[in-house]
């Protein structure tokens, strides 16, 4: 994937100026600007309490920025948010928008299909959705999406009785059926285990090759950005301290950046990150889940 940024296309997500004041006065951003241009897999980087999951939340509208400042949040050339207002446009973005956030990812009382279902909501007729009565060809686009990522046999159990890891695969799926074309992912690999972990990356990193999807992935460690994201941007208290190629982040270069705070970000298994997947077969090509229309 190309890490320079043209300025040629629209850009999947660009960020203007944007600064985040909490009400109880805590800054959790400061003027940050971000290009990530269609395609792209980039890795949003730092260390806790730095603004990974602030940023993401106002990239899909969950929160805006302060009010009268002159941020801007544009996604797919189309402005989401500025100056902390919420755009008319908001609503048709967030179908383009899949957002894997630990917090809001399913309805567990539900079944994974149907929180896998909802993805396609937005493609029904109002009476279609009001009933919930999806079209045989959207059923079949979800038990595809959740064979693809390996728990078709969950479909039909209630989405709390999955393992962290199957939520992030179930959530995964749920955007291949929105036919999203940005993804948002904060944190979905905290608390797996590293084959897990790997599985979800895995299965990220082939959205965005197969099915050309822009991913920005919150990571709170270094070694999954290594393996799978060309691109890392980081964040020490809400500032952008580094934009560019992963594979220039050294070791040297983060303790410079981060300063004590490095060790939470290196350490780990950089070779559980970049091991191979054993002896589980590659995932299979995409095609098999068909493209919403
Ligand atoms: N609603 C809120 N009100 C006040 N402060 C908040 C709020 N949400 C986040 N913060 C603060 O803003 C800062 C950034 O938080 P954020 O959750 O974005 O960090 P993070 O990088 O995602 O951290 P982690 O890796 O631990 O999830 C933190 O100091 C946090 O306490």
């Amino acid at each position: 994937m190309n890490t320079t940024p043209s300025t040629a296309a629209a850009a999947a997500i660009e960020v203007r100026d944007l600064s985040k004041r909490f009400g109880n006065g805590h800054q959790a951003l400061r003027e940050v600007n971000l290009r990530v241009q269609p395609g792209e897999m980039v890795a949003l980087l730092g260390a806790s309490g730095s603004g990974k999951s602030t940023l993401l939340r106002h990239l899909n509208g969950l929160h805006r920025a302060d009010a009268g400042s002159v941020s801007e949040v544009r996604l797919l050339g189309r402005n989401l948010q500025s100056g902390g207002r919420l755009s008319p446009e908001t609503r048709a973005l967030r179908r383009e928008v899949a957002a894997i956030f630990q917090q809001f990812n399913l309805v567990e009382r539900l079944p994974v299909m149907s929180n896998v279902l909802v993805g396609a909501l937005h493609r029904l007729p109002l009476w279609r959705s009001l009933l919930r009565a999806f079209p045989q060809h959207e059923l079949q686009r979800a038990y595809e999406a959740l064979r693809h990522v390996g728990i078709e046999a969950c479909a039909w159990q209630r989405a709390s009785t999955l393992s962290g890891g199957q939520q992030q695969r179930a959530a995964i799926s749920r955007a291949l059926v929105q036919g999203a074309k940005i993804i948002l992912a904060d944190e979905p690999i905290a608390s797996l285990d590293p084959a897990s972990s790997r599985r979800v990356m895995e299965l990220l990193a082939q959205v965005n090759r197969e099915r050309g999807v822009t991913v920005l992935v919150s990571l709170h460690q270094i070694d999954y950005a290594f393996a799978y994201c060309p691109r890392t941007v980081a964040l020490r208290q809400g500032e952008v301290v580094y934009d560019g190629p992963t594979a220039e982040l050294s070791e040297e270069r983060l303790h410079q950046l981060y300063g004590t705070q490095a060790g939470e970000l290196l350490n780990t298994g950089r070779d559980e990150a970049m091991a191979p997947m054993g002896a589980r077969s590659p995932l299979p090509p995409l095609t098999a889940v068909p493209q919403a229309a």
